[in-house]
């Protein structure tokens, strides 16, 4: 049986909501792969911020960090991201692990797009960072600290966290699945945002969870949808 729902084939409609879909979370998550993923599934286009920046600049993220420091890649990151969301045709973009660390872009990311945290435990974020360092692909992702790539995960992630929930208008967490199973539930979140307007919580309240149990949660954003739709609310 497939993995994505089944009922439409024509794809997430941004229907004049005139928002993208944008993924964050920390290094290694899956930001990039799932976005890929999603976005073939809702036949918009993929940006990934990491690869823009580095096409920008024409150098790989670890020289603009070895050859002008953090802050000047932050300041791409925000150019970047800022051209992209302003964009009036719907794309998922993948932002940066630290996307979210200026203000600016966080509020950026919550006008103009859905915004899905994408989250992992820390000893597997460790096991793909591990990996694809063995591989020789963490060439856009530099050390951010002295402690090291996989040193550095725990206490990065918990300074993080309140800006990625910040920023997010919704949570979903990878645990033991598959890119795929993932890339179903932002797919199925997104659409039930955009198909029915979706009630997205304001910046700093709980954003809804998208755990274990996914159908059950898109569920629960399916009926708040509704709930926002019902014409008891509409004439009110
Ligand atoms: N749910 C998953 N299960 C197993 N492996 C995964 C999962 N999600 C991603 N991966 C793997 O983890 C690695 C990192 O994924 P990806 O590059 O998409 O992360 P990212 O969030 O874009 O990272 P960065 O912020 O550094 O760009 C890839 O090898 C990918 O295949
Ligand atoms: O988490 C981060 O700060 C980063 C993550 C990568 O995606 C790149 O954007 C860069 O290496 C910085
Ligand atoms: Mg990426």
């Amino acid at each position: 049986m497939s993995a994505w729902p089944s009922a439409r084939t024509e794809g997430i409609h941004a229907g004049g909501f005139g928002r993208h879909v944008a993924l964050i979370g920390y290094r290694a998550v899956g930001k990039s792969t799932i976005g890929a993923l999603v976005a073939r599934r809702a036949r918009w286009a993929f940006v990934d911020a990491d690869h823009e920046i580095e096409r920008r600049a024409g150098r790989s993220i670890a020289e603009i960090f070895a050859n002008d420091g953090e802050t000047v890649f932050r300041d791409w990151e925000a150019q970047v991201i800022a051209e992209i969301l302003a964009g009036t045709h719907p794309v998922v973009l993948a932002t940066g692990g630290g996307a979210i660390l200026r203000a600016e872009t966080r509020a950026l990311l919550r006008q103009r797009a859905f915004v899905i945290w994408l989250t992992a435990d820390p000893t597997e974020l460790r096991r793909r960072l591990a990996l694809s360092l063995e591989r020789g692909r963490s060439g856009h992702r530099p050390a951010l600290t002295s402690a090291g790539l996989l040193e550095e995960i725990e206490p990065i992630l918990a300074a993080r966290a309140p800006l990625y929930r910040a920023a997010a208008h919704a949570e979903i967490a990878g645990l033991n699945r598959s890119v795929t199973e993932v890339a179903a539930d932002v797919y199925r979140l997104a659409r039930s945002c955009f198909e029915v307007t979706c009630p997205l919580p304001a910046a700093g309240e709980s954003p809804p969870l998208l755990p274990e149990d996914p159908s059950g949660t898109a569920t629960a954003v399916q009926q708040a949808a509704v709930d926002m739709e019902s014409p008891s609310r509409r004439s009110s």
